[in-house]
């Protein structure tokens, strides 16, 4: 039997019509308007895409939109400048600096120095301690657009098993954290694991973020598992440029119950995500209930 393909760009989409719609609102009860900046240093091509649809569909959805754009030599006292100018900025509430900065930059030093209650990146110490003791936190936008889709396919995840594969701080961390949330039980696969192909085997839910192209054969995914692919890998095959994830998509569709594509899965959720972080940020700053099915 064929997989179930979670269409991303599809529910995206239905995301960001409700972001819109509570913007809508924000506007016509409180004349308040979010505000969301994001900070590029440097001009990476693959930045540069991400920076420009951002930016669109942030206006698209009625939030003002903010770039700042910096030599990729910019000291870091400069770019520490525009930091604190944003944080202490009332129309901005929301914050992010586009990653991978430059060598020369503390990545830790410069995202520990935005507002956590600006961070809607969710990469601030304070949000990933939030996160991990189960409190109140911003969190990072791609694993919250993996929970949305595993919840609206499944509705409840308790009990299932989950296997991460991929411990970065961006990530396989706050997925494991958001999974163990919703009381699956969670196994963080990475490279030293011994057989992954048994621990993946195991899994209900299998999320691959490790930026390595189609790594993910689908003779390890069991029968109906839910297959969920962070991965963008800009790869070159028959002379052609292409956009695969972290699993083999053919094979792995021909074993799981459902799985996401790459594109058109998990990448549109984690910018409607984005949208929907500073929307939240915006309602906390301003002592305003929250939207609902919008955060973890
Ligand atoms: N502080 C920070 N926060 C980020 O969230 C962040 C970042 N830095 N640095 C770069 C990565 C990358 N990223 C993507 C967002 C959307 C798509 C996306 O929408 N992809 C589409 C199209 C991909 C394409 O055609 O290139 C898709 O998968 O269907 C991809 C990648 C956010 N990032």
């Amino acid at each position: 039997m064929a997989a179930d393909v979670i269409d991303g760009k599809a529910f995206a989409a239905k995301v960001r019509g409700q972001v819109a719609e509570h913007v809508a609102a924000l506007k016509e009860a409180h004349d308040l308007q979010p505000g969301l900046a994001v900070v590029l240093v440097g001009s990476d091509p693959a930045s540069e895409v991400y920076v420009r649809s951002k930016g669109k569909m942030t206006v698209e959805v009625g939030m003002k939109s903010v770039e700042h754009r910096l030599e990729a030599d910019t000291s870091e006292a400069d770019l520490l400048a525009v930091i604190d100018q944003l944080n202490n900025d009332p129309t901005i509430h929301g914050i992010l600096c586009q990653l991978p900065l430059p060598g020369h930059l503390d990545e830790d030093l410069v995202i520990n120095s935005i507002d956590p209650a600006k961070d809607v990146d969710g990469f601030h110490i304070s949000n990933v301690g939030l996160l991990g003791t189960g409190q109140k936190a911003m969190v990072p936008c791609t694993p919250l657009g993996c929970l949305m889709m595993l919840r609206d396919y499944h509705g409840s995840l308790s009990g299932m098993d989950a296997v991460v594969i991929g411990r970065s701080n961006i990530v396989g961390k706050p997925m494991a954290n958001l999974l163990l949330g919703d009381s699956c039980t969670v196994t963080i696969a990475h490279s030293r694991t011994k057989d992954l192909a048994e621990v993946v085997g195991r899994a209900d839910i299998v999320v691959a973020a490790v930026g390595r192209p189609e790594m993910v054969p689908g003779d390890w995914i069991k029968e109906g598992a839910t297959v969920i692919d962070v991965g963008i890998n800009r790869i070159e095959r028959d002379g052609k440029k292409k956009l695969v994830g972290d699993v083999d998509y053919d094979s792995c569709a021909a074993r799981a119950g459902a799985i996401t594509p790459v594109p058109g899965g998990v990448g549109p959720m984690t910018i409607a995500c984005l949208l929907a972080n500073t929307l939240t940020a915006a309602c906390r700053a301003n002592n305003l209930p929250e939207p609902k099915g919008l955060t973890a």
